[in-house]
């Protein structure tokens, strides 16, 4: 690789973001997102790649603190903005960038680094495994009735202003809530508030600006929904589209009243929904699943940094005490044998010369890792490999949530 890594100064953001842009397809992002970005990047975690004045790879990080199982929020770099000029591909600038990164990860003691691909090949090499998932849908609610939940009839529904500083600060308190009790949700630092308001008119493909919706009961909000009406553009034909955005809810109810409300918009007849966890509950509340048009993909992707730290900092379903040989060709200090003992009250995992019991890359634990990828299933592919009879099960059975992990935006 030629160029000089390092550090971005503040003074060259501008021309980092552009090189971002055009890897990208060179659409411009609009103002006010681009302010956002601005406004969020942490410089001193931000590399450039320079031939002279030419930045010709970007690779940034924000630092996240990400929900774990058991419900502790663990350093995470936020893995973010990376690209390479079309110019100087496969000459081993990513390559680069990620080796100074994961070394400055490490330095700075976060054991979790975490990100979303463009592409879902790009970043096993690395050692990042997929370690949750998102379930979009498309729903017809000409043809599909929503059961109530008890307690439904106590909330008021009411439409709010989405610009409103005072609206907008209880939509985050609901968010905030609900991170300990979702793995991969990141509780959101001072700015990141900003992001699900953001709302562009190049990005509504149609729609309307994003209205929102909040559902109170003894004047606190229990919940709210982000949504467009993208209206039918022919009188004669069907009905239109509600796109939802965000919604989160405190309790059975108001989720409920939510979806009903959503589901029951006049003129419409179709709720289309983009990133929403795989067990999310409206699957359950639905009379007619097959008219869900129900999709899943890759969300987060996540890597041990530090192996023995990272599975000391969650807990485990079940008890848990097995000895992993983890191979790790790009961070090689993660190596070796590990035990990991641990139950639903805490973990520790330490270096060890005992016999391995269980054998896997870092790419399989980084996996497995927020309870949603089980470890049967990666054995089934033959990534996991039982050396201890039962050991598997085990382990398998202790890594798994309650919940499915899920990242509510991207970054
Ligand atoms: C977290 C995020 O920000 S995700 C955004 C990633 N950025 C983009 O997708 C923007 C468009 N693409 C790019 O900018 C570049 O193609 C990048 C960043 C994906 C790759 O950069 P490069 O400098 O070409 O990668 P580099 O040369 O280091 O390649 C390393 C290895 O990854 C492989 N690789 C690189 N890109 C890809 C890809 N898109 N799909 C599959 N393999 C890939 C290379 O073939 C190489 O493999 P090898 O080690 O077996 O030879």
């Amino acid at each position: 690789m030629t160029g000089d890594l390092r550090v971005l100064r503040p003074a060259e953001w501008d021309r980092w973001f552009g090189v971002l842009e055009l890897a990208f397809g060179g659409v411009p992002a609009p103002p006010a997102e681009r302010e956002l970005w601005q406004a969020l990047t942490e410089h001193e975690r931000s590399l450039g790649v320079w031939e002279g004045d030419d930045c010709i790879g970007t690779a940034g990080a924000f630092s996240f603190r990400l929900s774990v199982p058991g419900g502790s929020l663990v350093p995470a770099a936020g893995v973010t903005m990376v690209s390479v000029a079309s110019t100087h591909r496969r000459r081993g600038v990513l390559t680069s960038m990620m080796r100074r990164q994961l070394d400055d990860v490490r330095a700075w003691g976060e054991p979790l680094a975490v990100l979303t691909a463009s592409e879902p090949a790009i970043y096993g090499r690395f050692g990042y495994g997929i370690a949750t998932w998102q379930l979009s849908a498309e729903i017809d609610t000409d043809r599909v009735r929503l059961a109530g939940a008890p307690g439904s009839g106590e909330l008021r529904l009411r439409l709010a202003q989405p610009t409103d500083a005072a609206v907008r600060a209880e939509c985050e308190a609901v968010y905030a809530a609900e991170v300990a009790g979702r793995p991969g949700m990141p509780a959101r630092r001072p700015g990141w508030e900003r992001l699900p308001f953001l709302d562009p008119p190049q990005d509504r493909d149609g729609a309307s600006p994003l209205q929102c919706v909040l559902a109170r009961r003894d004047g606190r909000t229990a919940g709210y929904a982000l949504f467009r009406i993208k209206p039918s553009s022919d009188a004669a034909g069907p009905d239109g589209t509600v796109v939802l955005e965000h919604l989160g809810a405190l309790d059975p109810a108001a989720y409920a009243a939510l979806w009903r409300f959503l589901c029951d918009i006049d003129l419409t007849s179709t709720v289309r929904v983009g990133n929403r966890p795989v067990d999310d509950a409206w699957q359950h509340l639905v009379s007619d699943i097959r008219r869900c048009q129900v999709r899943v993909r890759d969300s987060l992707h996540l890597r041990l940094v530090e192996v023995g730290a990272a599975l000391s900092a969650r807990t485990y379903r079940t008890p848990v005490d097995a000895v992993f040989e983890v191979a790790d060709d790009f961070c090689p200090w993660n190596a070796g044998r590990w035990r990991l003992t641990g139950d639903a009250k805490g973990a520790s995992c330490e270096r060890t010369e005992d016999p391995a019991e269980l054998s896997l890359t870092v790419r399989e634990l980084g996996a497995a890792y927020l309870g949603g990828v089980p470890l049967t299933s990666l054995a089934a592919a033959g990534r996991v490999r039982e050396l201890r009879k039962g050991a598997l099960a085990e382990a398998s059975s202790a890594f798994g949530s309650e919940v499915a992990p899920w990242l509510p935006h991207g970054f």
